[in-house]
């Protein structure tokens, strides 16, 4: 059959984080949704390969997995039939209940040691770098450094989704198509501190990353198009690990760091179907022009794919 009209998308199961994993140590392809299927699984052949002592298994989960065990527990709540917003809310941490902020532990912290090593070889390369946006002159556009396909997208289509429709339905939670991730960083000599403001997203998540430092604290005013609420901000201090869950136009800055460096994954979440319709940034219907890549989230109507066979 013949077809005529937009170029044909190419895509990818968002199962590639949880099937089919390779462990090297002990010469095994594994599927990962908790640590209890993976122990019922799994024991036998684990222990016929080596992996034998509580200790051994609990390496081969802190080395193996990226994506904490809290985080996996509520996306899987959010994705199973029947569950609802209260039952989610007992598996996070509220910070907010008014701004609607919550926080949950999002990757071990194996896994963010990995993440930084490998932002800092990135960094020492003389590899070409965007920034992460107009606000931010140091940190790194994940998808520059080839973590957007393997990381960021299964993260937002098989995780962040579920989660993000039952806290935030009002704001495109069960719509999500794109993001824009980055990591910021801030250290003496560099960026300090981030001035008050509202992202470029329907919805944000920010895990901090580490690494040692004191102040660089979060803080949350109102809605941006409430300002009067600044008058009592939420201060919230980065706990490794930790991703903290807030709409886009939640205002929001970061306090002067103290001392020391400071690394967080920022992904602002996108729904078309909501920012089509209504730019956050200019507050209009959006002006479209053609960008790479997922641009700035917003979508054309796409020309109605014909079947050209059925035409003759
Ligand atoms: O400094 C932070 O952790 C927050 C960064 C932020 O809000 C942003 O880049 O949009
Ligand atoms: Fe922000």
């Amino acid at each position: 059959m013949a077809t005529a009209g937009a170029p044909r998308r190419f895509c990818r199961c968002a199962c590639f984080c949880s099937e089919n994993l390779y462990v090297a140590r002990y010469g095994l392809h594994l599927r990962f949704r908790s640590e209890q299927q993976l122990r019922q699984d799994y024991v036998p052949i684990l222990r016929s390969r080596g992996c034998i002592s509580p200790q051994d298994f609990q390496q081969l989960l802190a080395e193996d997995a990226a994506l904490a065990p809290e985080f996996l527990a509520a996306a899987e709540y959010s994705a199973s039939p029947g569950a609802d917003l209260q039952g989610l809310l007992q598996r996070l941490e509220t910070l907010s209940e008014e701004k609607r902020i919550y926080r949950v532990p999002v990757f071990t912290p194996t896994f963010c040691q990995a993440l930084l090593e490998e932002l800092e070889h990135f960094e020492q390369s003389d590899m070409p770098k965007g920034r992460p946006n107009t606000m931010n002159n140091y940190g790194m556009l994940l998808h520059e450094l080839g973590l957007d396909e393997p990381l960021v997208t299964p993260l937002r289509e098989r995780f962040l989704q579920p989660l993000m429709a039952l806290l935030y339905p009002d704001c495109g939670g069960g719509r999500l198509d794109s993001h824009r991730a980055f990591v910021v960083k801030y250290t003496l000599g560099q960026d300090q501190e981030l001035g008050c403001h509202y992202d470029n997203a329907e919805l944000t998540l920010n895990v901090a990353l580490g690494k040692a430092f004191t102040g660089g604290a979060l803080y949350f005013g109102g809605l941006f198009q409430a300002p009067a609420a600044l008058t009592e901000p939420l201060e919230v201090e980065h706990v490794m690990g930790q991703g903290v869950l807030h709409r886009g136009g939640q205002l929001h800055g970061a306090r002067p760091l103290g001392t020391g460096e400071r690394c967080n994954l920022i992904v602002w979440l996108r729904a078309s179907v909501v920012r089509n319709r209504f730019c956050p940034m200019c507050c209009r219907e959006p002006d479209l022009v053609d960008d790479d890549g997922f641009g700035d989230g917003f979508t054309r109507d796409e020309p109605t794919t014909v079947d050209v066979c059925a035409l003759t």
